[in-house]
Parts: structure tokens; C-alpha cells; sequence
């Protein structure tokens, strides 16, 4: 057949590529071999979305992962039905990229497609009917029911109908049924109609006639021609005011949007004349949402130890490919990376840079954006769906050479990156936790600058473990910078004993007089205090004091937090909320009290202990909208908020230089995490939000309130011993097996029912104790809690050892096991969630 084309040259191509490998949607697990009809073999690129088959009834768009010439051995491949796109979405790298995601963190390549693409390039698919071309009702071996029946002549008359449409055919809500029915009976055929999400947003704008804007006479013509007619003259007036096309002729093509021409109150139907006569012509324009911005700064000269670091890197660069900049908070790491994204920019490469979330980005990236004006794109979680496809098809065109996002934008399509800066690389919100991909946007950071051939700098104040004890291996380059940029010290702290307070009866509010003290003397100075505490809302839970009823979650094993201003209590897992009740619902005693300290409350006690100092909270209840954050940080850094609450929002990456007190409301509660990370993450959180305070000339203090001051993780905090407590940490993860000397799995068995839950779960245990590998294996037990929006949780957690293909041979076994597992009819409806290194 091919020989019908003449064309040796594209035979020559093409002989080799009869198959191609496409990654299909959830739920979907893996790609699926099809093969490509001669017809389309020369168009064929990696990347492109197709149409393909799926099963008897279905149609699908699925992404072109590999082309090759392996025939699949389990099933005949069906052909590619056709090519949507002529330019591929993704690029090679990219899906490399996902296979080695879904591989890596044990999930559908379907999902991690789900995760990358941002949902306005997506496809969206609605299902749709449309009569089977082989059905004849005359011939037909199967009695249809009146309701089948209208659907049927519906058809006679639409070629397609929604689901909607049938529903409101039969009048009735659930046609799926009916419609399952007509496919069996090989009536009707179900398809997935393809739409494109991605709106450009277009404006209308106007111009004069080609002809008349490059010539003055027949400009002077059109004046004449309009004597006596003030409205229209007033609108040609205008235009050759905002377009003085009579200096430049050249700047009519561009014209000028139709809305600012009619701003000052010029009618639309004078316009309309001036188009219906000839003079103007009107087009349309797609114009971009993220607006340009210039560059206003050039880099700042780095000081010495800077310019030390920087060099140091550089070489490391030169044999290694992952490097940790370890500098101390106010170290200057931002100056020292704006430097190497320069350089690298310069040598013609992309860059990409990590920040842990949106809300640590604004400040940083406002000083980035002075820097690289429009050449730098922003990626984060609060652009809505077409922006995020502006970035999207910036990278591509090369608009932004340089994108500055959070973890999701290590998916956007770069084809050529030189280097990948990960900031605060500690930071634990750089793991997704749900859904799958689980991934941890570091570690995948570090893989995805390896297929690019480029280089990745981890930077931190306060390293984590793992990747200190990497670079304690020599696997990272490891480059340390020990004091602040400038005149600035690192702070001082104090430990405020609670309890102390309490038996000499100077506790006010919670607080200590330590604490009152210093907010005090800071408020005197007119500079800035930071309070953190790590929980928001009023207070942890409202209890009865005569029955010791607390609220608690309909869905989930957890008490449900007070939220004062709202009156409300509320479930911080599901979101489940209630009207905070009047009296008791289990004893009817009216002596509700509210126990523990959230945010909402500290601000409340401040205010009352400070009525003079302006208050300021940050948290997620008052950051949801988006400009939320970014108001509160413009009135912080405006000096109209002298006191400022805060979550862990407020420890990461803040830079105002007023700021002189930081305040740790609850120290013991940010020593209480229930994990073998307790201490690390302990130290991070305390050393990153003391490290807010005396950024300046002015030496910081830090108040740390606690029952327990002679705690020894205070003490190394204070001393800064960061390489002492890292290597004592080492030495009992090294004993009890924990990262980074095995690498842990943790697979959680969900269901409604706690008996199949428990039970699955001890199946899987079974199962798993066979895989031959080196390993140790705990569990099941119940989850830390029992129950989440009413599935009830087990966990099992498998420690694998670091040697050979161990973990390879792990998940290939596990992914047997669960399909066996799912196979069985008991544990149909059982949820298992793999969480590969869960943080
Ligand atoms: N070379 C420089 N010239 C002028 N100002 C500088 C220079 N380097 C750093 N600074 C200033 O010093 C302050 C601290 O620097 P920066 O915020 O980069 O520190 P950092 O190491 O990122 O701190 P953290 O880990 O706490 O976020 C900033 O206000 C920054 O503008
Ligand atoms: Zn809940």
C-alpha cells in the first residue's frame, strides 16, 4: 500500500515507527499500545493528543508517550483513530519525565499526566450517544421499551445527545441505565466528545483602512468628509491622538482597543458609521492576562562571602550536579541565586526556581521580578486555569526563559534547562500529600534537571536531613555561608518558663511576663513583633466542664476546631462545620469552655494586653482569597500592623527589616509531631521564624514560651549547633532504621467498614511479607487517625534497603499483589494508597 505514495523518502522514515505507546486518562493505568494507520505515520510526533478506541463503546484522548515497532504481545493493537493537535502539547523530556514519576512514586501515568497539564489544556470529555451505524430497527433481535424507544427517534433527529439531553428527553434524572441497556442491545454507541478548555482573551480593537492611514491627503479627505458630523469627528480625533499615525504611519496596524477609543463617552453607533463608511476597519486581538513588567534594578554587587559562595558552587558545578547552599537565615541566598540565574540565562538556557508555596512567594518574587522584569513567569496555585496556560504556552515560545513557581510547575513544558534552584528545600509542603502523584517536589527537581543534562541548587537556612547527609556523603556539593549579610547579627533568644509563671501567678492571658516585656519594649521602639503559633482558628476545641463533652467531627476522629468569628466549629480534615451549640448536646450544662490557644484567640488576647498596638493575623482562614496575603504583607511592610500572628505562613522566607521581636506562643506544641522527623523539623521551624527578627542593624529577640525551657533541642537551637544535633539525629536513625538509611513506603487501607478495612490490611501484610527483598514491615495499625471523612485507615509502613534495584523489585511485586488484593470480591470496594518516601 505504501509504495502507492512514490515517496522513498518518507517510506524510509517511517518504516520504523508502526506503533505508538499512549498515555490514557485516570483511571487508566498504564499506556496502551496502537497502531499508527499509514495515513497518519508522517504527522506522528511524541506529544501529540490522539483519538484512540477503548474497550467496545468507547472513544478517548489520550498523549502520544513512544513510537516504536513492538507489536504488543497480550492484545491486538487497535489503530489511532486520528491526531488532534499539529504540534505536539508535551515535549519528550516531559513524558520521560512522567513515566519515571509514575514508576518512582508508585501511580498511574494517567495521573501524573492529570497533575501536569494544567485543566485548561486537558481535555474535557463529556460523554455523549449517537446511534449505532449498524443498527436496524427492522432487524432487530431485541425488544426495546418506550423509554428506549424515544431515546431512539430522538436520534432519528439529532445526530448526538448529551446525557443532559436525555435526561430531560425522559424527564427523568438517571438515564444511565436506559442508555447502558441500548449499548447492549448494539443500539447506540457512547463516545467522549473533545472540547478545548483554554479561553484566549481577545479584545476587540480598531484601525483605520490600510490605504488611508498611509496617506496624509486621504486622511485630510475623511476630515472633510465628517464636517459637521461632531461625533464622528470627535472619534477620528481621538484616535489620531492615542495613534498619531500622521508621525508614524506604522503604528495604525497595532490600533487601539475598541472600549479606551469609546471611554469618554463616545457613542458606539458613530463608530459603527465610520466602519460601515470605509474609514475604520475593526479586528480582533489576543492579548495576554499576565501583564508585562519592566526590570528596575540591576543586581546588587554581592559581598565577599557572597562572591566566596557563589565561586564555591560554580566549582562544585563543574563535577557534581546537585549542590546545598547551606546559609543562615539573611544570608543573602537570594542575591547569590539572582547571580547564577543571570549567568545562566546569559549562556542561553532555562531556568526554573522552587518556592515552597504561594504563600512565600510574594515577597520573593517581587524582588525577583525587579531583576528579570517580563523574561520571568510566575507559577502558583492561585492563577486561575487560563493563566496558568499563558505560563504554559510562554515557556513554550519563549517568552519566559525563567519561571519562578511552586511544586506543580516542574511539569510545565521546558526543553532546555540549565538550571533548577530548589529555595527553603527543608520545607515539608514540597511533598504532594494528596492526590496522587505523591511526589516531593525536590527529590523530582533533581531528576528532572538530570534528563535535562543541568544543574540543581538546594538553598536553606536549615537543611534537611536528607539532603545535609547527602552532602555529607559527597553525592551534593555542600557550600555553607555562617553569618548575615551586612551589619545584621543573628538573633538572641530567651526561653519563658510557663509554668514558672504560673506558680508565681504572672501569667496573663497565656502569656509570660518575658513575653509581655519584650513585646512591650518593642511597641515602645516602634518596631515590629511576629507571635507564631502553629494551629489556627479560636482554640483547639470547645469541652463541657461538667461532662467533659468535646465537638467532635461526624466524619473523622478528630475534635473540631473553634472558629470564634464565624461561630463555628470546624473539622480541619474534612471541612465538615457546625453552629457552635448553646448549651451542652450531651448533658445540657451551659458551662462550654474553650480550651488551647489558636491564632484567632492570641490575636484577641494581644489586643487586649496591647489595646494601643495595631494587630495583624496570618492564616489560612485569612489568606483564602487572592490578594489576601499579599494585603496583609503590603500593611506589615507599610508599618501599619506593629503586631502580626501568624501559622507557619509567616516563618518562610519574610524579610522586613523593622521587625526586632518574634514571639513563639507554644514552643512545646512544635516539639510534639509524631514522626521520626519530630526533632529536625522542630529545629527547622524554630530556627526559620526566629529568623525573621533583626534582619537589619537593630539585633533580634526571640521569646520561645515553654513548660519545658531545659528541653535540649532549645539549647541547640539557641547555640545554632545545626552539624551537632544533625549528626546525633543520624546516629539514632542509623539504629532504628529510619531515612536516609532505608527508604520508607507507606500504604494506607482504606474502607467504610472497619472490620473490611482491618482485614484487607492484614492481607496485604501476609502478601507483602513474601516480596524477596531486604525489608522490614510494620503494621497494620490505625491511623494516627482512625478515621477520615468515615473510611476508616490503616497503615502499614515498609522500610526498604538503599542496596541495588531493592525498591524496583518491591513495587513490582506490590503492584501484583494489590491487583490481587482488588480481585477478590471482599475487598472490592478497598481503597490502598502508596505513599513512596511520605513525609
Ligand atoms: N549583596 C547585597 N547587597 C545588598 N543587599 C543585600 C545583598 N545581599 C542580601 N541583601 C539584603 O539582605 C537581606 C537578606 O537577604 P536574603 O533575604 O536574600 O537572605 P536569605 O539568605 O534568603 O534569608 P532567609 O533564609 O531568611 O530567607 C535582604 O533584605 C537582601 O535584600
Ligand atoms: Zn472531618
Amino acid at each position: 500500500m505504501e509504495s502507492l505514495f512514490g515517496d522513498q523518502d518518507f517510506l524510509e522514515k517511517s518504516s520504523g515507527n508502526n506503533f505508538a505507546d499512549i498515555v490514557l486518562p485516570v483511571p487508566i493505568p498504564r499506556m496502551f499500545t496502537y497502531k499508527i494507520p499509514p495515513l497518519l505515520k508522517p504527522q506522528i510526533q511524541i506529544g501529540q493528543r490522539v483519538i484512540v478506541q477503548f474497550g467496545k463503546k468507547k472513544v478517548l484522548t489520550g498523549i502520544i508517550g513512544k513510537v516504536h515497532n513492538k507489536p504488543p504481545q497480550a492484545y491486538e493493537a487497535k489503530p489511532i483513530l486520528d491526531i488532534l493537535d499539529d504540534q505536539p502539547s508535551v515535549n519528550p523530556l516531559q513524558i520521560r519525565f512522567w513515566v519515571w514519576m509514575a514508576e518512582y512514586y508508585f501511580c498511574h501515568i494517567g495521573e501524573v499526566m492529570f497533575a501536569a497539564l494544567p485543566s485548561g489544556l486537558r481535555l474535557s470529555s463529556e460523554s455523549k450517544i449517537q446511534l449505532n451505524p449498524n443498527f436496524d430497527p427492522e432487524t432487530n433481535k431485541y425488544p426495546l421499551d418506550v423509554r428506549e424507544e424515544k431515546i431512539l427517534e430522538a436520534l432519528e433527529n439529532k445526530p448526538e445527545l448529551s446525557y443532559e439531553d436525555c435526561e430531560k428527553i425522559l424527564g427523568i434524572k438517571s438515564v444511565h441505565p436506559i442508555l447502558k441497556s441500548l449499548v447492549a442491545k448494539e443500539a447506540i454507541l457512547i463516545f467522549e466528545k473533545v472540547q478545548e478548555k483554554y479561553t484566549p482573551k481577545v479584545e476587540t480593537r480598531v484601525r483605520l483602512l490600510p490605504e488611508i492611514a498611509a496617506d496624509k491627503n486621504a486622511i485630510q479627505a475623511v476630515f472633510e468628509a465628517v464636517q459637521g458630523k461632531a461625533k464622528q469627528e470627535s472619534i477620528l480625533l481621538k484616535f489620531l491622538r492615542d495613534v498619531p499615525v500622521f508621525q508614524n504611519p506604522k503604528l495604525n496596524e497595532r490600533g487601539i482597543d475598541k472600549a479606551s477609543l469609546l471611554e469618554e463617552g463616545d457613542s458606539e453607533s458613530s463608530l459603527k458609521t465610520l466602519i460601515k463608511n470605509g474609514v475604520f476597519e475593526s479586528f480582533k486581538h489576543v492579548v495576554n492576562r499576565i501583564e508585562d513588567e519592566k526590570a528596575v534594578r540591576e543586581a546588587y554587587e554581592l559581598s565577599s562571602s557572597q562572591q566566596t559562595a557563589l565561586g564555591e558552587i560554580k566549582t562544585h558545578f563543574e563535577t557534581k550536579q546537585t549542590v546545598l547552599l547551606h546559609g543562615v537565615t539573611g544570608s543573602g541566598k537570594t542575591e547569590i541565586y539572582i547571580k547564577l540565574i543571570q549567568e545562566v540565562l546569559d549562556s542561553g538556557s532555562q531556568v526554573l526556581m522552587l518556592l515552597p508555596e504561594i504563600a512565600l512567594t510574594t515577597q520573593i518574587v517581587g524582588r525577583l521580578r525587579q531583576v528579570f522584569g517580563s523574561q520571568m513567569g510566575v507559577y502558583h496555585s492561585k492563577y486561575s486555569d487560563n493563566e496558568r496556560v499563558e505560563v504554559w504556552n510562554g515557556v513554550i515560545s519563549g517568552r519566559f526563559s525563567f519561571v519562578v513557581g511552586v511544586r506543580s510547575s516542574i511539569f510545565l513544558p521546558f526543553d532546555s534547562l540549565g538550571l533548577i534552584i530548589v529555595d527553603e528545600e527543608h520545607e515539608p509542603s514540597y511533598k504532594q500529600f494528596d492526590p496522587a502523584p505523591r511526589f516531593h517536589a525536590r527529590d523530582a527537581a533533581i531528576m528532572l534537571a538530570y534528563f535535562h543534562q543541568a544543574r540543581t541548587l538546594l538553598g536553606s537556612a536549615t537543611p534537611s536531613f536528607e539532603s545535609y547527609y547527602n552532602a555529607a556523603q559527597g553525592k551534593y556539593g555542600l557550600t555553607e555561608i555562617s553569618h548575615r549579610f551586612g551589619d545584621a547579627h543573628l538573633p538572641e533568644y530567651q526561653l519563658a518558663d510557663l509554668s514558672a509563671d504560673r506558680k508565681k501567678n504572672l501569667l496573663k492571658l497565656d502569656s509570660t511576663r518575658m513575653m509581655r516585656e519584650k513585646i512591650q519594649a518593642a511597641l515602645d521602639r516602634q518596631e515590629q513583633v511576629i507571635i507564631f503559633q502553629n494551629r489556627r482558628g479560636y482554640s483547639p476545641y470547645v469541652q463541657c466542664e461538667d461532662c467533659g463533652w468535646t465537638g467532635d467531627c461526624v466524619q473523622c476522629d478528630v475534635s473540631l476546631t473553634y472558629h470564634q468569628f464565624a461561630e463555628e466549629l470546624r473539622c480541619h480534615y474534612c471541612g465538615y462545620k457546625e453552629k457552635i451549640p448553646q448549651s451542652c448536646p450531651a448533658c445540657g450544662s451551659s458551662q462550654l469552655s474553650t480550651q488551647g490557644m489558636g491564632t484567632e484567640r492570641i490575636e484577641e488576647s494581644l489586643s487586649l494586653l496591647f489595646p494601643e498596638a495595631r494587630m495583624g493575623r496570618m492564616d489560612l482562614d485569612t489568606t483564602r482569597n487572592k490578594y489576601g496575603y499579599q494585603r496583609l504583607l503590603d500593611e506589615f511592610g507599610a508599618g501599619q500592623i506593629d503586631i502580626l500572628v501568624g501559622t507557619q505562613m509567616i516563618t518562610k522566607g519574610l524579610d522586613f527589616g523593622k521587625v526586632t521581636v518574634v514571639g513563639i506562643w507554644d514552643g512545646d506544641r512544635i516539639l510534639n509531631f509524631p514522626d521520626f522527623r519530630a526533632g529536625e523539623r522542630a529545629y527547622q521551624q524554630i530556627t526559620q521564624v526566629a529568623g525573621r527578627a533583626g534582619r537589619r542593624d537593630v539585633k533580634g529577640q526571640v521569646v520561645i514560651q515553654s513548660r519545658n525551657p531545659d528541653n535540649e533541642l532549645f539549647e541547640r537551637v539557641i547555640r545554632g549547633e545545626y552539624y551537632e544535633f544533625f549528626r546525633q539525629e543520624m546516629i539514632e536513625r542509623k539504629k532504628f532504621y529510619y531515612p536516609p538509611y532505608v527508604k520508607l513506603v507507606k500504604i494506607t487501607t482504606r474502607h467504610a467498614d472497619f472490620k473490611v478495612s482491618e482485614k484487607a490490611a492484614h492481607a496485604l501484610h501476609r502478601e507483602m511479607a513474601n516480596i524477596p527483598v531486604k525489608k522490614i514491615v510494620l503494621g497494620p495499625e490505625k491511623g494516627i487517625i482512625a478515621r477520615i471523612k468515615n473510611q476508616y485507615q490503616f497503615e502499614s509502613m515498609i522500610k526498604l534497603d538503599r542496596s541495588g534495584d531493592t525498591q524496583a523489585t518491591f513495587k513490582e511485586s506490590l503492584g501484583k499483589i494489590l491487583e490481587e488484593l482488588q480481585s477478590r470480591p471482599e475487598f472490592r470496594s478497598v481503597r490502598w494508597v502508596v505513599d513512596v518516601d511520605p513525609s
